[in-house]
């Protein structure tokens, strides 16, 4: 019978062929203490095998996994595997989980793997496997994960039944045709984006809609499905009739500077007062009523009192929560950051813009009438009960910290859930490094960089600070907003705990960390995994998902760690900062905390109060070489305008040394 000693055999062999020197197993010691192996109970047989980002390449023999019998979780994601799916994976019957996304995979999906009985989560997404979706699946009754994005299926999806699937998702698989059958209709239209299958959630065939061509809805009819996602059609406020939001409306139009509208919904009473359920709350005897603003509106003012603005704020939420809870009207709930300059009304009537549309929810610019501009989030997939959500973001805007942007209000019914940010003027980092629709790229120099780099080290330290258990969650360049001077404010901290799991693919996943298999669920250590891909962005100027959908399928570490040390200044900082030579060690020391970040394993990972030390140092010593540089530039022209020998030499003298190609 197989035992430990055949699992020691399959795991050699299967390290022998794909793991080459990465994988640090000690032949010699029971397999059950190797890195990324889990025994059963007593050390019998190997049950689980995780090694994502394990830097595992090639193909899969037979007869290495396929003999780990007593297997029930593989995780191999994020590594480049190749070649085809290990069929004889059909003959680890105990299998439950199966998670092989973000390899290089082709191939069909083989027939054995019809046979896990006990298979509730398979995870295929982003390989290269191609093939139909065979009706066999429907053997697989246990199943409740199926993702199979980003690959290169075709032809019809056939009618699943199957009664347990909750997460479902076959979007990018560009050949997949047909409609999309009747028991599959219930999942979100994200589901099925980017194929050229029809009906269902999508109205239409889903290559046929874009975020810019939204299908239009009745004036009258009911709010849009929670899940539903695109906005309705691009109405008028004229037509909206007094009531709360069901939808912000918003479409395309000539130039970028759209109509917000609004469809509406049922409240009992008619427009929303912004104070109302602040009231409401007093009048139930919790938390403070709207006097408890004591706490000063400006947000920087808060700041400097330190935690004065936080009660106030708490009370707010606690107050708004017991007002929904008490059944009162909804309206806007604002925290004590945000100026109470406006209502519901207000924003209903504003202008809107749509900034872009991400994992959590689509972002749109409103400019109110009375010229105040504002980001309004619309949140998708909010699975939260309503009390559960105002506390997460409540305790979440009651952050308050100069580098994070202020949440000023939230507004909650049943099919509408909207978070109104400051709106940042300079937009995103992504923007900047990277260009957009209006903009091209700007171009950023090294001390710009490194003040980004502290700004958003600093604010992300914050939220630590908080507690052990509190992170971002989905810290990227996309999430940090600039202010004019170019600091930068973290935005978003909290959504990743509110919002649904979501395997859309998007630019989060190039930041994600290896141990990450829950977006829901990022550790502190995780948000520096992150915050590590967001500083070599920083430096070589290069996204990470972009990096990560090559043609190599190579994400951003693994790229730098590709590159010699000794070739870092010439082949991997941003064209743009080779200009400044006499600050290259503060750049690869920037890049060595980049690395260090993002190390694959978290407890190797330096802590968020490190990474601000350490980046507080090198600002420093920049700011130092640059001064003594200028000094030395000066001495050099003003000794003599006919010693120009002299002034290189000065010059020279101040570089630091070695590093200089
Ligand atoms: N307060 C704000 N001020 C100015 N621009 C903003 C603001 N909030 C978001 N944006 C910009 O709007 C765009 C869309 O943002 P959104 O948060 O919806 O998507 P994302 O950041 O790409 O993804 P995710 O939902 O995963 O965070 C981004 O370019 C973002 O930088």
């Amino acid at each position: 019978a197989p035992d430990l000693e055949a699992d020691r055999a399959a795991l050699l062999a299967f390290r022998a062929a794909v793991g080459r020197e990465a994988l640090p197993w000690n032949a010699s010691a029971s397999p059950c203490t190797w890195m990324g192996v889990m025994c059963g109970a007593g050390g019998g047989r190997v049950t689980e095998l995780h090694l994502p980002g394990a830097r595992l390449m090639g193909q899969i023999p037979a007869g290495t996994l396929g003999n780990l019998t007593a297997l029930q979780s593989v995780s191999l994601r994020f590594n480049a595997l190749s070649g085809p799916l290990p069929p004889d994976l059909g003959g680890c019957k105990e299998l439950r989980g199966v998670y092989l996304h973000e390899n290089r995979f082709s191939g069909g999906i083989p027939a054995g793997f019809f046979s896990l009985g006990k298979l509730a989560h398979l995870n295929l997404a982003s390989n290269n496997i191609s093939g139909g979706i065979s009706s066999a699946f429907n053997s697989l009754t246990r199943l409740r994960t199926l993702y199979l994005e980003s690959n290169r299926l075709s032809g019809e999806i056939p009618d699943l039944d199957l009664s347990k699937l909750v997460n479902f998702n076959v979007s990018f698989n560009r050949a997949l045709n047909g409609s999309i059958p009747a028991r599959l209709r219930r999942m979100p239209r994200d589901a099925f984006m980017g194929t050229g299958l029809c009906g269902g959630p999508l109205g239409a065939c889903s290559g046929e809609i874009s975020p810019a061509s939204p299908p239009p809805a009745p004036a009258s009819s009911p709010s849009p499905e929670p899940s539903s996602g695109t906005n309705a059609g691009g109405g008028k406020s004229s037509k909206l009739s007094g009531g709360a939001i069901a939808g912000i409306a918003i479409g395309s139009a000539v130039g970028l500077l759209i109509v917000a509208a609004l469809l509406v919904i049922f409240c009992r009473r008619g427009g929303g007062n912004k104070t109302r359920s602040v009231e409401a709350a007093a009048a139930a005897g919790v938390g403070k009523p709207p006097e408890s603003d004591m706490a000063p509106r400006d947000h920087k003012g808060a700041v400097e009192n330190g935690t004065g603005s936080r009660p106030a704020a708490v009370a707010a939420a606690a107050a708004a929560a017991a007002a929904g809870a008490n059944g009162h009207a909804k309206s806007l709930v604002f925290f004590s950051g945000g100026a109470k300059v406006y209502d519901l009304e207000d924003l209903l009537r504003a202008s809107a813009e749509v900034l872009g549309k991400g994992t959590t929810g689509t972002t749109y610019k409103a400019m109110l009438e009375i010229g105040m501009l504002v980001a309004v989030k619309r949140l998708k997939d909010v699975n939260l009960p309503e009390k559960e959500f105002r506390e997460t973001i409540s305790a979440f805007a009651a952050m308050d910290h100069q580098n994070l942007v202020p949440l000023q209000a939230f507004y909650y019914s049943r099919d509408e859930k909207l978070l109104i940010y400051d709106y940042m003027p300079m937009g995103s980092l992504s923007s900047l490094l990277h260009g957009n629709r209006v903009s091209g790229r700007t171009p950023l120099d090294w001390e710009t960089r490194y003040g980004i780099a502290l700004s958003a080290a600093r604010g992300i330290e914050y939220i630590h600070s908080m507690g052990p258990g509190v992170s971002h969650g989905n810290i990227k360049s996309s999430n940090i907003l600039l202010s004019k001077s170019f600091e930068a404010h973290v935005s978003e901290h909290g959504l990743a705990n509110l919002v649904g799991p979501s395997s859309t693919p998007s630019r989060a996943a190039g930041y994600r960390a290896p141990e990450v298999t829950d977006i829901r669920k990022v550790s502190q250590k995780g948000d520096v995994y992150s915050f590590g891909v967001l500083l070599l962005e920083l430096l070589t100027g290069k996204a990470p998902a972009q990096a990560f959908l090559n043609e190599d399928g190579i994400d951003l570490p693994r790229w730098v760690h590709s590159v010699a040390p000794e070739e870092w200044t010439s082949e991997v900082f941003d064209l743009e900062l080779l200009r400044y030579h006499n600050v290259e060690e503060e750049m690869v020391q920037l890049l060595q905390l980049a690395i260090d970040c993002a190390a694959q394993y978290p407890e190797k990972r330096p802590s968020m109060a490190d990474v601000v030390v350490r980046i507080e140092e090198i600002c420093r010593s920049s700011r130092a070489s640059a001064r003594r540089n200028q000094q030395q530039e000066h001495h050099a022209i003003n000794d003599s305008d006919d010693q120009s020998s002299k002034h290189t030499d000065s010059i020279d003298e101040s570089r630091p040394s070695g590093l200089h190609s």
